[in-house]
């Protein structure tokens, strides 16, 4: 196996007591877009600082291509880091700001244009150089602060949430623009979000956060269709998660022979959580499906329509392109292959319940 581009080893951090990383090991490979996903406060961004070296770890290791960087400053980690606030310098004007990094490192004036130049031609933002930073929108001052970075020339560009400022359809060209810049810069990207979608659309790997610890890593795919707790699979897109005590006998009907741990006890003995996403079950005339049903709320979505249907003693999240007004009577139908069986956490490392063949 290749070197890792960055590795963090056995990396942990407190602030006044409260433990924000626990021992964290995480190992980002050359040219990888590798998102570090979850909610507010699980240390997203701490991760990131300590990458970035803007902060240190009170224990482990920060390794960049195999050499021990922990103790190393920023400017000297070949890095940049992109805020969601884009901190451009407002008395200067565009070409100044961009320049402004490569003229502390004594690069000549030629050097300098050539590469602001370029920089600009790549977040589509041509001939802006003398135009100054009012008069730039929230979107073309973000592009800015990403040519600001990339003018450097780092392996690694850091993202802490760089889209956050900016209104929905903006933030969707923009994670589009993203993409296209690290496939033509050929880099590694490092990107902080909360945002799922924004995480799913972008990566390659997904790194899904909580409590300072990691939860799950894998490609976008993985995660959406392969949650391995019920903490990924709530934050990774809506949900139903049911323990299964609830609807144990129903259980056994949708599963069929598919899951025998049901048979043989396993739902009773140990708890485990059950996680049908909405888009996997359907509504069938009633008496056809498995359980018996009424709809009970109806939001028309844009590309579905998002409905709840009581069922079981359980309210169903259910996504259809069909709409059923509230009183329908119904009956839900999952094809087995589409439920996630999970073993209720009794520790952090505990793994889900594998039901795939
Ligand atoms: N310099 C600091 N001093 C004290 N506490 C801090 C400091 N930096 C972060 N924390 C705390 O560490 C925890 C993790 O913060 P961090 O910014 O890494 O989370 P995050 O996942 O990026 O969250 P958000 O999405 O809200 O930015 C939070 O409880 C935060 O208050």
């Amino acid at each position: 196996m290749s070197t890792p581009l960055i590795d963090l080893v056995n990396v942990s951090k407190a602030f006044d007591k409260n433990l924000v990383l626990d021992e964290l090991n995480l190992s980002i490979k050359e040219n990888e877009f590798m998102t570090l996903l979850g909610p507010s406060g699980c240390g997203k961004t701490t991760t990131l600082r300590i990458i970035g070296g803007f902060e240190k770890p009170d224990t482990g290791t920060v390794f960049f291509d195999g050499k021990d960087i922990t103790e190393i400053s920023p400017n000297k980690r070949s890095l940049n880091t992109v805020f969601q606030k884009y901190a451009l310098f407002s008395h200067m004007n565009i070409e100044e700001n961009i320049a402004f990094g490569l003229k502390i490192k004594g690069k000549s004036k030629a050097y300098i244009k050539d590469k602001v130049r370029y920089a600009l031609k790549l977040v589509n933002l041509d001939g802006f150089e003398k135009r100054s930073v009012a008069s730039l929108s929230g979107g073309q001052q973000q592009r800015i602060a990403i040519a600001r970075a990339i003018v450097n020339e780092p392996k690694v560009l850091l993202l802490d949430e760089p889209l956050g400022a900016l209104d929905l359809k903006l933030r969707q060209d923009m994670q589009y623009e993203l993409i296209r810049l690290k496939n033509e810069l050929g880099i590694t990207f490092v990107y902080v979000t909360h945002d799922q979608e924004e995480a799913l659309t972008m990566s390659d790997t997904v790194v899904v956060m909580n409590q300072g610890y990691i939860q799950q890593m894998g490609s976008p795919e993985d995660i959406y269709n392969e949650p391995e707790n019920a903490f990924v699979a709530d934050f990774i897109g809506d949900s139903n998660i049911i323990d299964s005590l609830m609807i144990e006998d129903k259980l056994v009907e949708i599963l069929g022979t598919r899951f025998s741990c049901v048979d043989t006890g396993f739902g009773r003995n140990r708890p485990v959580d059950v996680v049908i996403r909405p888009e996997d079950i359907e509504l069938w005339e009633p008496g056809k499906g498995t359980m018996e049903g009424t709809v009970s709320h109806l939001i028309f979505k844009g590309v579905h329509y998002e409905m709840e249907v009581m069922a079981g003693g359980y309210e169903w999240l259910v996504h259809s392109t069909n709409c059923y007004p509230v009183g329908t009577k119904v009956s839900i139908h999952v094809d087995p292959f589409n439920i996630q069986i999970m073993k209720k956490p009794e520790s952090e490392d505990e793994e889900a319940v594998g039901v795939d063949e």
